[in-house]
């Protein structure tokens, strides 16, 4: 079955290019910019990423990313995770990245985008690797803030898929950033959010009424409201899923106890993604082969997954008819 996996054309719609970040990289960056970390060695950095919550990740995400400071470094994160990933059978990544945790510390966009987008044009066309791009906004962040780096992007606007919501998701509904999203539709852009992670079933209904998003990343928690769960199976809304991301965050105690057979019970459009890979135990592949020990899943529900995957990703017609064409011929 890892064979059937590693080999089985995979998509991934929900991926934090930040938290790909991997602890040898993270040291090899400091040494290069000149900065100390909190660890003495990689292994001293993997041991810390033991999480009791969404919040304890973010404060070490946050640290992590502080290595991160020129275009080279940006790029080299990208490709880093462009190439582990392509080895492991993944052609295509809608990729989230957080441009105000950047700015804040005096990174400029310009930085940001250049290294991505450099990775992104490379990945393409060398590696048969198709990348998204969504500009993702931390919500526990001010929305004036948020609304003001959407409008600093404009020299990158045509070249977004689409802008996420993203950080502490308790206390920071999505009805905050109404503005931010009304702003974006105007301007053409389509709109996810993360709902449903920590936050209450409601935060989907909301995300969904007053964002206007066309996915739901994560979104396990609908299953506590029958509503919302009729409300997505009738619009085939898709939830991206993360289950190794759910285990570390402990939204589920562990991958057995997970809800996704129950998501796939009701009918929903679920697929499969890493989130932060480099801090919660792997990439795509291994999202995968832990599903199998959990759950038993077989090959067709695999396919099914990366099919839902990638009839939604962020691609052009002939990219997607020809993602789809490799999966059934797996
Ligand atoms: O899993 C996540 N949830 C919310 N915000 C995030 N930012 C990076 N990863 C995550
Ligand atoms: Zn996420």
């Amino acid at each position: 079955m890892s064979d059937f996996l590693r080999h089985l054309p995979k998509a991934e719609l929900h991926l934090h290019i930040e938290g790909s970040l991997e602890p040898e990289l993270m040291f090899q960056l400091a040494d290069r910019n000149g900065i100390e970390l909190p660890y003495a060695t990689v292994e001293e950095a993997k041991a810390a990423y033991d999480f009791k919550d969404l919040q304890g990740f973010l404060n070490l995400y946050y640290q992590g990313m502080n290595v991160l400071r020129s275009e080279q470094d940006f790029y080299d994160l990208a490709m880093d995770y462009f190439k582990r990933a392509r080895s492991e059978g993944v052609l295509h990544i809608d990729m989230h990245f957080d441009p105000q945790a950047h700015l804040q510390r005096g990174v400029p966009l310009e930085v940001v985008m250049a290294g991505l987008l450099r990775a992104k044009q490379e990945a393409e066309s060398q590696l048969d690797l198709s990348v998204g791009m969504i500009m993702a906004f931390l919500r526990d962040r001010p929305a004036d803030e948020a609304l003001h780096v959407l409008e600093q992007a404009a020299p990158y606007w045509k070249m977004l898929d689409a802008i996420g919501l993203d950080s502490a998701e308790r206390d920071n509904p999505p009805e905050k950033f109404q503005a931010l999203f009304a702003r974006a539709k105007e301007l053409g852009l389509v709109r996810v959010a993360h709902a449903g992670e920590e936050g209450p079933a409601a935060y989907i209904t909301q995300a969904l009424d007053l964002l206007d998003v066309q996915r739901i990343d994560h979104g396990v928690r609908c299953l506590e409201s029958e509503d919302v769960v009729q409300r997505l199976k009738e619009s085939q809304t898709v939830l991206t899923v993360c289950p190794l991301s759910n285990v570390s965050l402990k939204v589920v105690d562990q991958l057995d106890q997970h809800p996704l057979p129950a998501l796939l019970e009701a009918g929903l459009k679920v697929t499969i993604s890493s989130d932060d890979p480099a801090y919660f135990g792997g990439g795509l592949l291994e999202n995968h082969i832990a599903c199998v020990d959990a759950f038993g899943w077989g090959e067709d529900t695999f396919k099914w997954l990366n099919r839902n995957a990638m009839e939604e990703a962020f691609v052009s017609d002939a990219r997607r008819a020809e993602l789809l064409k490799r999966l059934e011929a797996a």
